[in-house]
């Protein structure tokens, strides 16, 4: 099944079922060390890994790390090109959990991104990105302390599909000029618009099926949420682009008032039943304007459209959502990509899962970490039916590669994600509890050092920084 690597002799596969994973005691999990700053940071993690583990459990149990290749380290194994083996891919299936390292992907040109691949040939639908504050990080943000959110990135589709052509392409012209001539003239909402013909073209496929898996899926994780965070929020740019990312907002809602009927309330079904709430005897009318801003400005067919709303809504779950009941329900809601940029720094504190397409989640799940203390706290999981990979939301950080001087925290909380993940809990607190004190006595990196007041001097190296961990374990 192998070419060129060997499974380790001791050890399991964690197996599935129903979608969750089913773990022995000592599994073995497939690991890629990562390009650039993988060669600190891996390490690093691996070892705080192994001690929470080992403090957890004793000899109860154990992970056999099974070390498999891709990116550069990959090259130099099988061969020029050989980036993603088909070893890599083989372990990754058989084994069911890995974690990795940063992978780089050229800009403008050559090899489209591994780490896209991983998570579409896995089928890594969910991309979960925690952003929570560590008492003592630095911060640029005031606040942080109120930041406490989850990005559900999906993980698929998108831009990220990669079907583009470049400026000047066959394919690319042939497109151009079949949009231009034929398919947008009969599209009478386009108008007499035409694309340039030296335009490079990108396609952006959202489809109902990959939204709604996403949602779905951060839904499920709202209700497992303490009440005060049982809170989705879907995150699109629908006013431009009205029929990909417009439709991922209309097929969350579509999703949270048929499949997850019971347990949710959507923002504006909750402001049309605390109307009538609290004032029983309002008009259809007006507990219709009290929710449309610029109602009266509406044409009459659209506020017929905003009545048939309310009374809908009134009909079919004032009984089992009225009367405050919606209070206990999962709250969704939507904003607008760039309003909920500003949002997660002016009012952190009302916002907790968003779920996002694939490039959105990538922008915000960069901008939340850097409120938490930045890219070296951002952790990360790519999530499926049958397998996950968790990964740091960072990338090789190239100019900081084998020095020996990167914060491995990123990696070392997504190897958190991984153990609360196979429901090895006790390791995972031990190692929250060993990053919190080092932060709290000022036992940092050159990221965090440099933003402390005062600063650290001299900051700890990364490998010094995953000792520092263990060392708060007891
Ligand atoms: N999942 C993956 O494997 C990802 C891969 N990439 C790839 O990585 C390559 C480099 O991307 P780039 O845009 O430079 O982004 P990076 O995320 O690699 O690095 C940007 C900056 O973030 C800070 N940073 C990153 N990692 C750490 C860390 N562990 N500790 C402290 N600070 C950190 C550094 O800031 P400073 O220097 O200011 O201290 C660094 O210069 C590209 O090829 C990209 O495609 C990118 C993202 C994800
Ligand atoms: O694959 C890459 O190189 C970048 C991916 C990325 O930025 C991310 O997943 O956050
Ligand atoms: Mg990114």
């Amino acid at each position: 099944m192998y070419e060129k690597i060997s499974p380790c002799q001791t050890g399991s596969a964690i197996t599935y079922k129903d979608g969750q994973p089913i773990v022995p005691d000592n599994p073995i999990i497939p690991f890629i060390r990562g390009d650039g700053t993988g060669v600190d940071i891996w390490p690093a993690a691996q070892k705080v890994i192994d001690a929470a583990v080992e403090c957890a459990y004793g000899a109860d149990r154990s992970i056999s790390w099974f070390k498999i290749y891709a990116g550069d380290e990959a090259c130099e194994k099988y061969g020029t090109y050989q980036y993603l083996p088909q070893d890599t891919l083989n372990a990754i299936k058989e084994y069911g959990i890995a974690i990795k390292g940063p992978l780089t992907t050229p800009v403008g040109g050559g090899m489209r991104s591994l780490n896209v691949a991983l998570r579409q040939i896995n089928d890594l639908y969910a991309c979960v990105r925690p952003c929570k504050y560590y008492p003592g990080t630095p911060s640029p943000h005031k606040t942080p302390e109120k930041l406490d959110v989850i990005v559900y990135r999906e993980n698929t589709e998108d831009i990220y599909l990669g079907i583009e052509w470049p400026k000047g392409s066959e394919v690319g012209e042939k497109l151009i000029t079949l949009l231009n001539q034929d398919l947008i003239p009969a599209t009478p909402e386009h108008g007499k618009k035409q694309i340039p013909l030296d335009a490079g073209i990108g396609i952006k496929p959202i489809s109902k099926t990959g939204s709604q898996r996403l949602v779905r899926r951060a839904i499920q994780h709202a209700l497992r949420l303490p009440k005060p965070k049982q809170m989705v929020t879907l995150v699109h740019k629908g006013n431009i682009m009205k029929y990909t990312e417009g439709a991922f907002r209309d097929w969350g809602y579509e999703l949270t008032t048929t499949e997850f009927r019971a347990e949710c309330i959507t923002e504006r079904e909750s402001w049309i039943l605390s109307n009538k709430e609290q004032n029983p005897d309002i008009t259809l009318e007006d507990n219709a304007r009290a929710i449309e801003p610029g109602y009266d400005a509406l044409t009459p067919e659209k506020q017929a459209k905003v009545i048939q709303e309310v009374e809908n809504v009134l009909n079919s779950i004032w009984d089992t959502h009225g009367q405050g009941q919606w209070q206990d329900k999962v709250m969704v809601n939507d904003r607008i990509a760039d309003s909920i940029f500003q949002q997660i720094q002016t009012r952190p504190a009302e916002y907790s899962i968003l779920a996002t397409m694939n490039l959105n989640g990538d922008y915000l799940s960069d901008a939340a970490a850097a409120m938490v203390g930045g890219l070296g706290m951002g952790p990360g999981a790519n999530i499926g039916d049958t397998c996950a990979i968790f990964e740091a939301t960072h990338g090789t950080a190239p100019k900081h590669a084998g020095l020996d001087r990167v914060n491995p925290g990123s990696v070392i909380l997504s190897g958190v994600m991984m153990l609360e993940y196979m429901g090895w809990q006790e390791a995972a607190d031990l190692i929250k509890k060993g990053i919190s004190d080092a932060i709290a006595n000022r036992e940092v990196t050159y990221d965090l050092a440099r933003m402390m007041t005062p600063p650290v001097e001299p900051p700890l190296k990364c490998s010094e920084f995953a000792e520092a961990i263990i060392k708060y374990f007891s």
